[in-house]
């Protein structure tokens, strides 16, 4: 199963999501299925060691007794030698808010941005900032306009933001993310970087990129865009 991504993290909607289905059953649900792209924050990992009910604050046990009538009651029971008066003075029992959360993870958000159609119209693939030669095996292929959600998604990955994007089934999600990838890695790049640095650099290349794919299905189909773009001479790396 191929797989996307370098060092960025993407989600692809499509048809085929059961998101469609939930949607389905929203209210506005036809104002949601449009095209967007969600350019998100990178989120800096945590270096705090496992995950635990105490290195979130939780720190009472969950008791549900059930009372005569039946009815299930929920209360949190304290910790051995801790009335609940010094428990609420130390500050337990109480919502942790989420920035605390975050705090205590160490998580740093940053900016958040949601583009919700392309801000402009690109009426070429060079308009997008691609590197020349896919360019020239985009024109090959007859691909010489860029569809809305590549020409949303194609710059701001280019500007190395990480990105969900949500559209229509058929819409060019696909090349969206390929383009990038392939305008930074893979065989076209090397022979560029190969022909700039006047051969052959040696080394044997590591994996550079991951696509998932939910499904055998979906994953072919990425391949064989991956082949279209890359041209018959190169359709051995794939
Ligand atoms: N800029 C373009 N110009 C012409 N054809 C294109 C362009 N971009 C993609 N296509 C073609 O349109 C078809 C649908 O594209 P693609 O499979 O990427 O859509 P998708 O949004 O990923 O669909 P799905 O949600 O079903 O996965 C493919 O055959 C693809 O080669």
């Amino acid at each position: 199963m191929p797989a996307l991504m370098s060092s960025r993290f993407l989600l692809l909607v499509g048809e085929s999501f059961p998101i469609r289905r939930a949607l389905a059953t929203h209210k506005n649900a036809s104002s949601l299925l449009h095209t967007s792209i969600h350019c998100m924050s990178q989120v800096e990992p945590p270096n705090h060691g496992s995950l635990t009910l105490s290195s979130v604050g939780f720190q009472g046990e969950v008791d549900k007794p059930i009372n005569k009538g039946g009815k299930s009651s929920s209360k949190v029971k304290p910790l051995l030698g801790s009335s609940p008066g010094s428990l609420k003075s130390k500050g337990i029992g109480k919502p942790i808010a989420s920035s605390e959360k975050k705090k205590a993870f160490g998580i740093v958000e940053r900016k958040k941005q949601q583009i919700e159609a392309a801000p402009f119209a690109a009426k070429s693939f060079s308009e997008l900032g691609l590197p020349l030669v896919l360019i020239e095996r985009l024109e090959k292929e007859g691909f010489s306009v860029p569809t809305e959600v590549q020409s949303t998604a194609v710059p701001t990955i280019l500007q190395n933001h990480d990105v969900i994007i949500q559209s229509y089934t058929g819409s060019g999600k696909t090349l969206a993310y390929l383009l990038p990838i392939l305008s930074s890695i893979g065989p076209l790049m090397n022979k560029v970087s190969k022909s700039a640095s006047g051969g052959d650099s040696g080394g044997k290349m590591g994996i550079e990129a991951v696509v998932v794919a939910p499904s055998r299905e979906l994953g072919m189909q990425i391949v064989r865009e991956f082949e279209n773009i890359l041209g018959v001479e190169n359709k051995k790396v794939v």
